[in-house]
């Protein structure tokens, strides 16, 4: 279905990148993956769904890079057709105690950086008037938790963000849309699971069992595949009509 398109993930070396990037590849679509650490492994594991994959290690906390980035991809993959906007971290403290750095950080990668990879996106996929944009948020861009203002602040943004872009190319065949997922396994929780388990003496499988029943009613884990999932639905057709909405894929956090 999405042969012949190129699909940009930032932070795609891991997680739900790398599950978005593998299913978009899976439907066809080149992909050019990004983020830090060790990309070779999931290079190769793209690059057997037999698309065509790049890579780029710019750091999303740095507009000179991000422009690095598009112009790798405008010079080896003829542009970017589909962006995902997914590379994000995660600090948890009171506001009080919260890092003045890690509270640039998190807003640099997890906000800033989409809106430097769609200014320069946009041009490509409107001479072709066709593209998609999709935004990771989380059901953190929705509704609030304590200790994490930086989050919950960049992620609440990226929704306003994905609103407004979606109306600027209402009119185009750009939609602009965002995705909120619940919890996913990956790296960014796991630590979470294991502070928590040190915190309060725990063993780590209880700490786990407890971050699900404190927000998401399934109590299971939203798989990175499902996100990917949700991403080639809205790549399709059929989304046509689907624009400047924040998708929960959070198991029945946000219906609380
Ligand atoms: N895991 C979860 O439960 C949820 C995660 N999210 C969001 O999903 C996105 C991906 O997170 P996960 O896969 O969970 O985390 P992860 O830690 O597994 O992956 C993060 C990716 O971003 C990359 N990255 C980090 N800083 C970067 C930078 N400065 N420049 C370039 N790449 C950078 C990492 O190298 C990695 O590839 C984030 O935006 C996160 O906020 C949203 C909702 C739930
Ligand atoms: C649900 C998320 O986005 C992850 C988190 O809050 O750490």
């Amino acid at each position: 279905m999405l042969k012949g398109k190129t699909a940009l993930v930032t932070g795609s070396t891991s997680g739900i990148g790398l599950g978005i990037a593998l299913t978009l590849a899976k439907q066809g679509a080149n992909v050019v993956l990004n983020g830090f650490g060790a990309f070779e492994a999931a290079r190769d594991e793209v690059a057997a769904a037999g698309v065509k994959v790049g890579y780029h290690g710019a750091d999303m906390s740095k507009p000179g890079e991000i422009a690095e980035m598009i112009e790798y991809a405008k010079k080896d993959f003829d542009g970017v057709d589909i962006l995902v906007n997914n590379a994000g971290i995660q600090h948890v403290a009171n506001v009080e105690d919260f890092p003045v750095e890690k509270w640039d950080a998190i807003i640099a990668i997890n906000l800033t950086s989409a809106f430097h990879t769609t200014r320069l996106a946009l041009p490509g996929m409107k001479a072709r008037n066709w593209g998609r944009v999709i935004n990771v948020a989380s059901a953190h861009g929705l509704v609030a938790s304590a200790q994490k203002s930086a989050y919950v602040a960049s992620k609440h943004g990226i929704v306003g963000f994905t609103k407004a872009v979606a109306l600027e190319t209402a009119t185009t065949g750009i939609t602009v849309n965002a995705i909120c997922p619940g919890w996913v396994l990956t790296p960014l929780v796991q630590k979470q699971i294991d502070d928590r388990a040190a915190r309060e003496s725990i063993p780590v499988e209880q700490a786990n069992r407890e971050l699900l029943q404190e927000k998401q009613p399934s109590l299971q884990f939203v798989t990175p595949q499902q996100l990917g999932e949700l991403a080639v639905f809205l790549s399709s057709p059929a989304a046509d009509q689907i624009r400047g909405v924040a998708w929960n894929v959070d198991g029945g956090w946000v219906a609380q």
